[in-house]
């Protein structure tokens, strides 16, 4: 895959051009799960077990009432009783009668109770000794809960990766400049991908601009393997111009495993390992294209399943949904393109209130063109739109589609009407 030896300063027409999936394998037989580490449980959110945890003791570790109320004894059978002690209040089926002379407190049972009814029996919501969360579970709120009932204050759980980012590029400014001069542009991927990664959960380290030169990009570079970075980031300078450092540096540097993908948008999408023999260890690189839009549906493609994996995801790969088009779509006559969309649950036209019915239907974000990062703009998926086998070939509204999950289903949009007309 690499270029042969000798080859000019613009290797990439010598790079075999991979599939998406071939290039999402590749990385993931590049990429180990990172050492487990112990954490205080207050800590382990978002994170992912190393270790399987198990109950200690049983929950309940006694006979529990599940209703306030009195406590009956079941052979007993209705009728007037003294209260034994205070509970709380009283309850449905009795009444409470009142202090006797004597200071006696006296309460009618009106009602037959089996034996063990609103009782929770010893062990009955987690046994002693039972396996509550196992290794490769991902802790969100509910298991710190789950921890927190079993006492277990201290787990095991994979170290998160520490994420290295760099914008490349002459023309590149700082998003805060006063004034832009012609041909400069502000920097968006570096914040938007810092962010991406921190929302993974990564340490994220901001490495800055580097300027169009091989001594400046290898600075950085380095600078990422001084800072303990897992994953180095780069954006821009990857496809075939004189100044794509990129390529080259991690050609001389390591092993380019790829340095082209069939994908749209992200064709010069570059994936490298660099050794750190030093530090035992190696340093993952992708190079991602320049164009907005190009650096982050990398990302998602390409890192989020490689961070999933040094997390200790055991299914790292991003999730597929099924979706329904909500109007027509071209296909690209050369490349598979990974179309932004909103998706939303739509019931259809005329369901009766009530009746649960309804699907998936996705609206495009509009123009998909790499540099209009309003096509990112609250999409929530990549449709997956097969390359066209015509030279112009368009999928039509209503047609269904494989749809990749990005981000959080949850705040999925509540459409005001209740239908789209595309549904049958
Ligand atoms: N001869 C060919 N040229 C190009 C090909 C090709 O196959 N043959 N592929 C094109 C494709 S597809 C892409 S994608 C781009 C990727 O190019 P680079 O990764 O080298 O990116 P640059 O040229 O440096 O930048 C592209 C574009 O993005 C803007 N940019 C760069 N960095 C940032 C940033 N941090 N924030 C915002 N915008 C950024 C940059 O100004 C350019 O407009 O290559 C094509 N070329
Ligand atoms: O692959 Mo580029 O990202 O099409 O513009």
């Amino acid at each position: 895959m690499a270029p042969p030896e000798g080859a000019p300063a613009t290797p990439s027409a010598f790079y075999k051009m991979l599939s998406v999936p071939d290039a999402q394998e590749l990385i993931l037989s590049e990429t180990q799960a990172l050492p487990p580490v112990e954490v205080p449980f207050q800590q382990a959110l978002q994170h992912t077990l190393a270790a399987e945890v198990r109950a200690a003791e049983a929950v309940p570790g006694f006979r529990a009432s599940i209703k306030d109320g009195y406590a009956v004894v079941s052979s007993d059978g209705p009728g007037e009783y003294e209260v034994a002690f205070e509970a709380f209040a009283g309850i449905e089926d009795s009444e409470f009668l009142g202090a006797a002379p004597g200071g006696t407190r006296r309460v009618r049972i009106n009602k037959a109770v089996p034996p063990g009814c609103d009782v929770r029996q010893v062990g009955s919501d987690m046994a002693a000794g039972e396996v509550v969360l196992s290794a490769g579970h991902h802790i969100g709120a509910a298991e710190v809960g789950i921890l927190a009932t079993v006492g277990a204050t201290k787990v095991t759980v994979h170290r998160k990766p520490h994420v290295a980012v760099l914008s490349t590029g002459d023309e590149v400014c700082e998003p805060a400049a006063p004034e832009l001069q012609p041909g400069q542009i502000r920097d968006a991927n570096r914040a938007m991908l810092l962010a991406a990664a921190a929302g993974t959960g990564a340490r994220a380290t901001d490495l800055g601009i580097a300027r169009d030169t091989a001594a400046n990009v290898e600075a950085a570079l380095d600078r990422a393997v001084a800072e303990g970075a897992d994953i180095l980031i780069t954006t821009g300078g990857v496809s075939m111009g004189d100044k794509d450092f990129i390529k080259p540096l991690l050609e001389r540097r390591g092993t380019v495993h790829f340095g082209k993908v069939k994908m749209k948008p992200g064709k010069p999408l570059t994936f490298a390992k660099v050794p750190v023999p030093e530090q035992g260890r190696s340093l993952l690189v992708f190079g991602l294209p320049g164009n907005p839009v190009s650096s982050l549906v990398t990302f998602h493609l390409a890192v989020v399943p490689c961070l999933r994996k040094m997390e200790g995801w055991q299914e790292p790969r991003l999730r597929r949904l099924h979706v329904r088009t909500a109007m027509p779509i071209k296909m690209d006559p050369e490349r598979p393109e990974y179309h932004r969309a909103v998706a939303h649950w739509a019931r259809p036209a005329g369901a009766e209130p009530g009746v649960c019915c309804g699907e998936l239907v996705a609206a495009s974000t509009g123009g998909q063109i790499s540099s209009r990062l309003l096509s990112l703009r609250s999409a929530n998926v990549l449709l997956e739109i097969p390359q066209a086998s015509r030279a112009s070939g368009v999928l039509p509204a209503g047609t269904m589609v494989s749809a990749l999950v990005l981000g959080d289903l949850g705040a999925m949009p509540v459409p005001e009407v209740p239908a789209p007309t595309v549904l049958p």
